[in-house]
């Protein structure tokens, strides 16, 4: 058998990348569309239908699903018979796969990891380290499977280790209920049951590499354990209401994933990682042959699907006129065609400019009056004024929310899924609002942006200020300027009209 070489792995893990930055995983569309077609709120319908146009732009157009293109995370499976003629460390060999395949001239990925996590937080400029995990078993290839998981739905992930007699499902609904909309829902729950803390992680992320499948095993029925408990958990979940981006309706997850382990007779560990709109990951097998060939899927996958969601019934909002009666005015639920100037500004950007205003400074953007959207774009290739470009999770700026309106005169920000509550009670006290996009729809929504040059802290990668010119980019009020929020009233009256079905 001839040997698995350091190119072989090298060249598949940058191919897999790659391809898993713009090609969603078949059953992923499948799932996705038919949870389009019963969807019953017409919000909620209107963002899958997003993600759905999204998917398929960026399938035909090569360029990434989603602006965050993900962490890493290679799985290997190395069979002990297996030829390997390898000289650097696998951690070594799967960076620079990771490097190639973040770096390609015609489809940059975004660089998202930092190092000195809890210090200086610096880019590490191509995405490198990957996470790795290795296992031993036997054969004489090597199987590897490649994710690239966004931070939003990571964000989310969470731990517990219950009693022996604890209600797991009980415990992944409860949990998934206080996530809120960050994950961008829908997506696919992993949970690991068994093993200790450090297994039932590895457990509940392995899982979400499953396919999915819960419309075959709805149809035939449990056959163990742990199918009624994805059952169990499908069933509850959805009847919880978040629906799609957290806007509420009837699917707010496209399957469940369960994975277990034997685990000590004091504990039963539970994790539970959820996998958002943006589900990237392929598996390949090396025996020696050469590097892994990956096979485009068939378009005729994709639901044909006018875009109603930026359709003419959408008002139109001009962000360089905005004034106190046009923000009053603004609906929780109402969607919008944005134009004119948009600043963007996320982590970082927002740490340094109140570091700024600590320090008494002068801000380089002068933000009054004006709107700023949560993004980390991807960058621009050929023509495109900003690589994908969709929102970023905005509980991340709550904690700076109060102070950014006060002292900036900042009257409207745009992000994605829901606002917690310091920052609810910012936007009542400023008379400001909140505007969603669609997580997920990246590239569809970075259509609408038609200029876009830095303007600030560049040092910060994809986290400096751009000045952005946008064009009937689509909205949806989701926070009005009393701080009425659609994310409570709407996952509130679909739990309800799911409940009086049954
Ligand atoms: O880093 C990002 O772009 C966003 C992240 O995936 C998120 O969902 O908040």
């Amino acid at each position: 058998m001839p040997a698995i070489t350091e190119e072989h792995l090298i060249e598949s893990i940058a191919e897999a990348l790659q391809y898993i930055s713009y090609y969603h995983p078949a059953d992923f569309v499948e799932a996705m569309s038919a949870a389009w077609e019963r969807e019953e709120n017409k919000g909620a319908r209107d963002a899958m239908a997003q993600i759905l146009v999204n998917s398929r732009m960026c399938a035909m157009g090569r360029r990434p699903i989603c602006q965050d293109t993900g962490a890493a995370n290679i799985h290997v499976k190395v069979g002990v018979e297996a030829p390997l003629k390898l000289k650097r460390s696998l951690q070594e060999i799967c960076d620079e796969g990771t490097r190639q395949g973040y770096q390609r001239d015609t489809n940059p990925l975004r660089a998202s990891v930092v190092v000195d996590p809890f210090g200086a937080r610096r880019n590490s400029g191509d995405n490198t380290p990957c996470m790795l995990t290795v296992e031993m078993v036997a054969g004489d290839t090597v199987e590897v499977e490649v994710a690239a998981k966004g931070g939003g739905s990571e964000n989310k992930a969470k731990f517990t280790t219950l009693n022996p007699s604890g209600n797991v499902a009980d415990w992944v609904v409860e949990t998934v209920e206080s996530l809120g909309a960050g994950w961008c829902p829908p997506g696919i729950l992993g949970i690991g049951v068994g093993g200790n803390a450090d297994r039932v992680m590895a457990l509940a992320k392995q899982a979400l590499s499953e396919p999915i499948d819960m419309a075959e095993l709805l149809r035939r029925g449990p056959k163990d354990r742990a199918e009624e408990l994805r059952c169990e958990i499908y069933e509850r979940v959805n009847a919880l209401g978040i629906g799609a981006q957290g806007l509420g309706g009837v699917t707010t997850v496209l399957d469940v994933k369960v994975k277990s382990f034997p685990t000590h007779a004091a504990s039963l560990p539970v994790g539970l990682i959820p996998n958002c709109a943006a589900t990237r990951h392929v598996h390949f097998t090396l025996d020696g042959s050469g590097p892994a060939e990956f096979t485009p899927p068939s378009m005729d996958l994709y639901p044909d699907i006018l875009l109603e969601a930026a359709g003419a019934q959408s008002r139109k909002l001009d962000l360089d006129n905005l004034n106190d009666d046009v923000l009053a005015s603004l609906t929780p639920g109402e969607t919008l065609l944005l134009s004119g100037t948009l600043y963007t500004g996320r982590d970082a950007a927002h740490k340094r400019m109140i570091e700024m205003l600590d320090r008494g400074e002068a801000l380089p953007v002068d933000l009054r009056g004006k709107a700023i959207y949560y993004v980390g774009p991807v960058d621009a290739v050929g023509d495109e004024a900003i690589g994908p470009a969709g929102p970023t999770t905005s509980t991340r700026m709550d904690k700076f929310t109060d102070r950014i309106l006060a002292d900036t005169g900042l009257k409207l920000m745009v992000g994605k899924a829901e606002r917690g509550p310091v920052a609810l009670e910012a936007i009542a006290k400023h008379k400001a609002a909140y505007l969603i996009a669609v997580g997920g729809a990246a590239y569809l929504v970075s259509k609408a942006i038609k200029a876009a040059k830095p303007v600030a802290f560049e040092d910060l990668g994809m986290e400096a200020i751009y000045e952005l010119r946008v064009e009937d980019m689509p909205v949806t009020v989701a926070v009005d300027t009393g701080g009425n929020s659609i994310h409570r009233t709407g996952p509130a009256e679909w739990k309800k009209k799911i409940a009086e079905r049954v």
